[in-house]
């Protein structure tokens, strides 16, 4: 109950029309009790009397409420079809906003499939409850209620004999609910994990096929299905133990009604007709007690999904300290002093599910990218250096010390200010089911939108798809920004050569381009806003040397206007770059020029040349042959 009590917020908008439904189908409900009683005048009367004339009238009088009937449960429906769609597209809608917004330690530790899930599976069984176990339980609690009033009327020896086994039957119902919503609950996490399997299948597929593991994966697929299934038996098994119990007992005392009241009418204490109102009224009540079970399951169902809904809706990001707060103006003169540019101070940061004895993965970083420096960030694998370029946006919160954008702390900046000042582009780029131009045009933020303080992601983020709001160039320079944050990112031929260009869908994820085509396109997105800060995680390692020449090129245009941290594993990345920083074991232990490191660090001598050598392009990269920023 207290699960499902939390739909209200939900259900408030449309509680009149609910109401109403309830109404009606109680109504619609009674007629069915109503038609025993006319049956019963029927035979006393006109039937006894061989009264044709009577009969007639009785029929039509019993057809006319059968109509009645029907059109009663017919607007029963109508009345809630609309309502409960849309109370489930409102849900449906709070909780993807609330997932965009959660951050990106949130996504970490839960399943793609979880929250597919509940999206979808789970917000359908809540229409459901509301539209059909919510109205049925009322109306036939009512109905037995009333139906009970009236065998009781009619004859109260017999109408106890009838109503014997309802206290049975809720101590069955209540141990039933007990063992069901555990069984209920599993399942649903179940199907959670099970979409999980299907979605990432689907988006590796060119993995699974290209290693043949279509078996072993099919194999997995099954093993869940299968668990799957064991706990759908399970419920199956449940409710039809529950079903057995709610369809023969009242059966077997319905037999024994029958019994005593044709004693009854052989030693002339009730009527035939009496006899007959009473079983019709009996057998009326037969479906409003035998459906307790199913809506009892269904409403079981409903908790849990409810419960699973509210689990992730209950999720709280860390509060942004920044938010409401005025963003300093850009220029201010805290960003021309020597705190301008960005600097990372003792910073330290630990995942939020590491365990607790485990070394932090940056551990007491001091950095300073002075404004207008391009600093490549060089490290062996693992070391934490996408780690480090996560913080920059705030996708991660330091655990201790802290970064600064021109002084200002980004912690008392709102995290659509630090998102609008700093533009991403990472190693894996991903694209969304959208144009080129829409995928582009998305580093172009908009400012932020009034009332959204907490957001963990820019205002300007659309949803895939959906077309980008882009505040803070004019419309009338985004052509021209397209054109030149395409240039750079050297995509310019390849969009031109696309069917339709810039507003060619990409497919999703971007799949229908190559590796080195998305990089671009990311690329490209990171610069169109003009950024003041760029954060650049190893961007051009799926382009080829002559591609990767000319991006380079290209970047260097932007570079110049812009404070950048450049992720950097070959040398000629490195080459962008004014100064490098090395990082090892989530510690910078070097910063200087290439030339100045090359001479003084045997560790990045290793890394450059090492790397060179593992990679077969040693002739690029070799130490000799790299020439200092
Ligand atoms: N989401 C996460 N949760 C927990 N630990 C993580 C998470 N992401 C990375 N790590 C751990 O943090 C460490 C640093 O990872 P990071 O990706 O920052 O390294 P990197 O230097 O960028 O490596 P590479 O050069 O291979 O990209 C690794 O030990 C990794 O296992």
């Amino acid at each position: 109950m207290r699960s499902l009590l939390r739909l209200w917020p939900y259900v408030r908008p449309v509680r009149s029309r609910l109401f109403t439904a309830v109404v009606v189908a109680v109504l619609a409900s009674s007629m069915a009790l109503v038609m025993p009683i006319i049956l019963r005048e029927l035979v006393d009367g006109p039937v006894a009397d061989r009264d044709p004339g009577g009969v007639l009238l009785g029929g039509l009088i019993l057809l006319f409420v059968g109509v009645v009937e029907a059109l009663l449960f017919g607007l029963r429906r109508w009345l809630v079809a609309r309502p409960l769609a849309q109370v489930e597209a409102d849900m449906r809608a709070d909780l993807y906003r609330h997932v965009q917004r959660l951050p990106v330690s949130f996504h970490d530790r839960w399943s793609s499939g979880q929250l597919l899930s509940r999206a979808t599976g789970d917000l359908q069984q809540l229409r459901l409850f509301l539209a059909f176990p919510l109205t049925f339980l009322v109306v036939n609690t009512t109905t037995i209620v009333i139906g009970a009033a009236l065998l009781l009327s009619l004859h109260p020896p017999l109408a106890l004999v009838v109503l014997a086994p309802v206290l049975p039957l809720i101590v069955v119902c209540t141990v039933f609910e007990r063992y069901y919503s555990v069984a209920a609950r599993r399942a649903r996490d179940q199907i959670g994990d099970l979409t999980t399997v299907v979605e990432e299948s689907i988006l590796g597929i060119r993995i699974i096929k290209g290693f043949g593991r279509h078996r072993s994966q099919a194999a997995a697929f099954r093993e869940l299905a299968e668990r799957l299934r064991d706990t759908e038996v399970r419920k199956a098994r449940l409710l039809g133990l529950l079903m057995a119990v709610i369809f023969s007992v009242p059966e077997l005392f319905m037999g024994a009604v029958v019994v005593l009241g044709v004693l009854q009418i052989a030693s002339g204490a009730i009527t035939v007709g009496t006899l007959l109102a009473f079983v019709t009224i009996a057998l009326a009540l037969r479906w409003p007690v035998e459906s307790f079970g199913f809506l009892l399951a269904m409403s079981n169902e409903a908790a849990t999904a409810a419960d699973r809904y509210f689990e992730v809706r209950d999720t709280r990001g860390p509060v942004d300290p920044g938010a409401g707060t005025a963003a300093p103006v850009d220029g201010a003169p805290a960003s021309r002093g020597r705190d301008a540019g960005l600097r990372f101070e003792k910073v330290v940061f630990r995942y939020p599910d590491a365990p607790a004895d485990t070394p932090p993965v940056l551990d007491g970083i001091d950095l300073h990218v002075r404004p207008g420096e391009t600093m490549a960030l060089v490290g062996a694998t693992g070391c934490g250096k996408t780690t480090l370029t996560a913080l920059v946006p705030r996708l991660h919160e330091p655990t201790s010390g802290r970064i600064t954008l021109d002084g200002t702390d980004i912690m008392t900046l709102p995290r659509t200010e630090v998102r609008r000042r700093v533009a991403m582009a990472f190693e894996e780029p991903t694209l969304f089911s959208a144009t080129v131009r829409e995928n582009v045009l998305m580093g172009a933020h908009a400012a932020p939108e009034a009332g959204d303080p907490g957001s963990d992601e820019p205002a300007g983020t659309p949803a895939a798809g959906s077309i980008p709001a882009a505040g803070s160039i004019p419309a009338a320079g985004l052509e021209a920004e397209l054109e030149r944050a395409l240039r750079i990112g050297q995509a310019r031929d390849f969009v031109t050569a696309l069917p339709r260009g810039a507003e060619t869908e990409v497919g999703e994820q971007g799949m229908s381009l190559s590796g080195g085509q998305r990089q671009r396109l990311a690329l490209a997105r990171a610069v169109v806003g003009r950024p003041r800060f760029l954060v650049l995680d190893d961007p051009l390692s799926a382009l080829d040397v002559h591609t990767e020449a000319r991006v380079e090129a290209a970047l260097r245009e932007v570079l110049s206007g812009t404070t950048a941290l450049v992720v950097a594993h070959r040398p000629s990345t490195v080459q962008l770059a004014d100064r490098v920083a090395l990082m090892e074991e989530g510690r910078i232990t070097a910063v200087g020029t290439h030339t100045e490191l090359l001479a003084s660090s045997a560790e990045y001598r290793r890394l450059m040349t090492g790397r060179a050598e593992t990679a077969g392009t040693s002739a690029r990269s070799d130490s000799e042959e790299v020439p200092a920023p």
